[in-house]
């Protein structure tokens, strides 16, 4: 199976990396030659990869196209290019439904949605899956954890957290600054500000029983220190203009629908 790549950006760099570093059978790999140099980078790094001529090159020569464009201007690229109704269409593309691009990949009707994480890269990234086809799930499968969802709406919902990446380092990187503030070394800084998220992370993995709330509380000691930021924070709307932000993804997809949808 050929698997192509229209946008070969970021998400594509560590979707194709994670791809091509599974054990075993690699699949067949035709990037788009734009962005020049990680397609480079990429067809050099990997056997199994290739660079097509152009973005039309890409859906002659692969059964399954991802679709990887920025969200303005994916609908100008996708409507110049001529798909078949055999291919089938992955979009990354969370601000677009499975309605919208079917005006837009037809007469290709096989249209499923997924949102990858960069940590596909090293087979380590969540990727929620809808609806749960099952060649796409065998794609994504081996580079971390598929989430399928049942629903456009539960597909939708995950979508929208993903808008939270950039807000969770920035977090780090408040902590970081203000370590650096107090003459830390930038070098230190940064490594225990990692090191703390790291240890975070790890606990939440390791005890998938205890909700989120009962780890807050967990961390919170009576009187100590966490306790007085998580009132300070809290007392500040910081959580409640986290929740409406992600509100106002959610909203953004609703407006990006088609009317009909
Ligand atoms: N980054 C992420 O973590 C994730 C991103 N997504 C989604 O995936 C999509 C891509 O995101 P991301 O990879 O971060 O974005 P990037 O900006 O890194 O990649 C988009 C790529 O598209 C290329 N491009 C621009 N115009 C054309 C064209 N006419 N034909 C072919 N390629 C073109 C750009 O090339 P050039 O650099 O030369 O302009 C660029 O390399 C977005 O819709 C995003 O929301 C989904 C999941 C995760
Ligand atoms: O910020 C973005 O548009 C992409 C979608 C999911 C993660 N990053």
């Amino acid at each position: 199976m050929t698997i192509g790549f229209i946008g070969t950006g970021e998400i594509t760099k560590a979707v194709v990396t994670g791809m091509s570093t599974v054990d075993g059978e690699k699949p067949t790999i035709l990037v788009s030659p734009r962005n020049e140099e990680i397609a480079a980078g990429l067809a050099d790094r990997f056997e199994n990869v290739e660079i097509a001529a152009s973005n039309q090159a890409v859906i002659d020569g692969a059964e399954t196209v991802c679709l990887a464009l920025r969200p303005g201007d994916a609908e100008e690229i996708i409507k110049t290019l001529k798909f078949g109704p055999s291919h089938h269409v992955i979009s990354f593309m969370p601000t677009f439904s499975q309605a919208r691009l079917s005006g837009i990949v037809a007469p290709a009707t096989r249209i499923t949605l997924v949102t990858p994480l960069p940590a596909v890269a090293f087979h380590g990234g969540p990727t929620p899956v809808f609806p749960p086809d099952e060649d796409a799930i065998a794609m994504f499968d081996p580079l971390g954890t598929v989430v399928a969802a049942e629903t456009d709406d539960e597909y939708q919902a995950m979508c929208v957290a993903t808008a939270s990446l950039a807000g969770a380092y920035a977090y780090y990187e408040t902590i970081a600054d203000w370590l650096q503030a107090k003459n830390l070394p930038a070098d230190k800084a940064r490594a225990f500000s990692g090191a703390v998220f790291y240890a975070l992370a790890a606990t939440a993995r390791n005890a998938p029983e205890m909700s989120f709330s009962e780890l807050t509380h967990e961390s919170a000691t009576r009187g100590g220190t966490n306790e007085q930021v998580l009132k300070h924070l809290k007392d500040n709307n910081v959580y409640t203009a986290f929740s409406k932000a992600l509100d106002g993804i959610w909203d953004r997809f609703e407006n990006a629908k088609p009317s009909s949808d």
